[in-house]
């Protein structure tokens, strides 16, 4: 039926150049095939002007049979001419028709001068396929020559099997291999056209028209030789190519050398025709190579760089030197250090206020760095929940925002949490809302001033940070001089606050930018002061949290114990470690004060920077001022 409609003997049409046939949602490949036969009939007479349109054949019979013999229950066949091309319509029981069913443009087929082309839509509205074929191919599923006028048109050529929608359009690298002859271009089928080489790198080989193969892949193909403008096609899985094979084997084609020693070593298609002779003096070889060398062995001939490269080195006689081992770089991980735990399981662990360390390492004569003997302590409960709760240790400015404290100010936990008003409150302890002023400044002993008022002196090593406490504690910034440079404070200064209380700032021992013999110099008036001043009611002796006591500290305990002086140890710089670590560092101290008998409780822990625990001093130092008489 679609045969007849298309027929320029019907009438109702003229005879277009540009025949072209249209198959609809034919998923069977093989009926597109028969589709094309049937239509290279007319094609092949030189019925250049037509157009045959099926549409609705669903299954693979449907669009195939509508061409050869519209079979019954096909939903149409369309033929149209216009102009030079002639349309058909045809209804389902053959009659020509003029109306144009709106699924045509779903299901088109053209053919070219020399070929078909066949753009195939599996439902309108997705994206069409165009496929082409070639006269040659309508006859025998393949291009087998292409007129020089068809180079354009068959550049978009695609056999057959590409109208089985269901399956991958082969690409073009699936099926090249070159040749070294310039300009001839050999497809399985063994046709040849000089001219249409760039036609040509479109075709697919025939074995696309069979249904039940897969399509082929890149691999099953590409062979290259040298040539640039010659392709073979070969495939491995193309059975049909036997032609190709027997002129690969009568070494026709250049380059086929290789590819016969491809196969002839069984590493194609497992299909080699190799004498027993030949394997087993190929057995032999192989042999000899893999005691040779065990990567340039033969079984993995698909990778030739490699063997290339490998062989290379092998043949060369070049001993292949071993890879420079990259030295592994090793972090050792203290097996004491738990910094990185967390401080809720410090707390989970025992909450009792001794210091808990590993006693079976230390008993196993196993010698434990002080750092790692830091990290062995387990803080008690209490001492957590302190830390915590004045926000000692290093923290975010978010934890204090969330508090409610008012990050923008310095110190900013010197404050009341939540108060309404922007500015700092006033200190609530009334004897630091005074004025701090200093009013004598001493190098030796001869220079103090007299006792008038009771002293609460500030002793600590250099860098410590105890002027910096002394503004801190009056919220007077700068009264006091400070640098991150060690011994700035070189006399013992002392600062008037209120008409009741001294506070006294001393020089710093142990390390500072000074002369040794005027460190020694302050060190002793240091201690002259705190075991001979007769005002002096407290010495808060300041200790870095992030170092700890040091030898110097201890002797000045030891000096203030002889002396019966009272003193009260302030961990500053709390700030500067991790919470836990504070809790650790104030669980050792107290630890090694334990039978000190001048030392005052509690341990005090601030941070000059953060205001942490600088209310708490004031309060304990107050309280010092308001007890003694002057
Ligand atoms: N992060 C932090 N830094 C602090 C704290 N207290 C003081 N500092 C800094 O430590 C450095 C030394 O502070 P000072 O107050 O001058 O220490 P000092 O003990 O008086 O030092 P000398 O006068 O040399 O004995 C300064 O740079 C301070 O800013 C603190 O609580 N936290
Ligand atoms: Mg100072």
């Amino acid at each position: 039926m679609p045969v007849r409609s298309s027929s320029s003997n019907e009438g109702a049409f003229k005879v277009s150049r540009k025949p072209r046939v249209a198959v609809g949602n034919s998923k069977g490949s093989g009926d597109g095939v028969r589709t094309l036969r049937s239509k290279d009939s007319d094609v092949g007479k030189g019925h250049r002007n037509k157009r045959f349109a099926t549409e609705g054949s669903k299954g693979s019979s449907g669009g195939v049979r509508t061409l050869e013999g519209m079979k019954k229950g096909s939903r149409g066949v369309q033929s149209r001419g216009n102009g030079n091309d002639a349309v058909a319509y045809v209804d389902v029981n053959g009659k020509l028709s003029d109306t144009c069913d709106r699924r045509k443009r779903d299901f088109k087929m053209k053919s070219g001068s020399d070929g078909l082309e066949a753009v195939v839509d599996g439902k309108s509205g997705r994206k069409r396929k165009r496929i082409s074929a070639g006269p040659g191919m309508a006859e025998y599923g393949m291009f087998d020559g292409i007129d020089k006028k068809s180079r354009s048109q068959s550049r978009r050529n695609v056999p057959n099997s590409c109208l089985d929608s269901s399956k991958r359009p082969p690409r073009k690298k699936d099926f090249e291999v070159k040749d070294s002859s310039r300009n001839t271009f050999v497809t399985e089928s063994g046709g040849t056209d000089k001219k249409s080489r760039s036609q040509s790198r479109k075709n697919t080989p025939n074995s696309c028209l069979h249904s039940d193969k897969k399509p082929p892949r890149k691999n099953d193909f590409g062979l290259k030789y040298s040539s640039r403008n010659t392709f073979v096609t070969v495939s491995d899985k193309f059975r049909g190519s036997e032609s190709l094979d027997n002129k690969v084997r009568e070494g026709k084609i250049e380059g086929a050398g290789k590819l016969k020693h491809f196969q002839d070593n069984g590493l194609g298609n497992g299909k080699s025709n190799i004498s027993d002779s030949r394997k087993a003096s190929l057995a032999t070889h192989k042999e000899t190579n893999q005691r040779k060398n065990a990567i340039g062995s033969v079984e993995k001939p698909c990778h030739r760089k490699d063997q290339g490269k490998k062989n290379f080195g092998t043949d060369s006689g070049l001993t292949e030197q071993p890879p420079k081992k990259k030295k592994k770089r090793v972090i050792r991980i203290d097996p004491y250090d738990t910094s990185n735990k967390r401080l809720n399981d410090d707390i989970s662990n025992k909450g009792n206020n001794q210091v808990q360390i590993d006693k079976t390492e230390e008993s196993s004569g196993f010698e434990m760095s002080k750092n790692a003997q830091f990290r062995a302590i387990h803080p008690s409960s209490s001492i957590i929940s302190f830390v915590e709760d004045n926000l000692l240790g290093r923290r975010r400015d978010i934890e204090f925002r969330r508090a409610g404290y008012n990050t923008e100010l310095s110190a900013p936990l010197d404050n009341i949490p939540f108060s309404t008003i922007p500015e700092r409150e006033r200190i609530e302890v009334p004897a630091f809302r005074n004025k701090l002023e200093f009013f004598a400044a001493a190098k030796i002993s001869s220079s103090f001033p007299p006792p008038d008022l009771p002293e609460i002196a500030f002793a600590g090593r250099s860098n410590v940070g105890k002027s910096s406490l002394l503004n801190a504690l009056t919220r007077q910034w700068g009264v006091v001089r400070t640098s991150d440079k060690p011994g700035l404070t070189q006399s013992i200064n002392f600062f008037k606050i209120g008409p009741k209380l001294c506070l006294v700032d001393l020089p710093g021992y142990g390390f500072a930018y000074a002369k040794e013999e005027v460190k020694e110099a302050w060190e002793e008036l240091v201690k002259e002061y705190v075991s001979t001043r007769v005002g002096l009611k407290r010495v808060c002796l300041l200790i870095d949290t992030k170092w700890g006591m040091k030898p110097r500290d201890l002797e000045l305990i030891d000096l203030m114990e002889r002396s019966e002086t009272k003193y009260q140890i302030v961990l500053t710089k709390t700030d500067t470690v991790f919470p836990v670590d504070v809790a650790r560092r104030a669980m050792q101290i107290e630890e090694n004060l334990k039978a000190k008998k001048s030392a005052v409780q509690p341990l005090m822990m601030v941070s000059s920077k953060t205001g942490a625990g600088i209310r708490s001093l004031r309060t304990v130092l107050a309280n010092v001022a308001r007890f003694v008489r002057c």
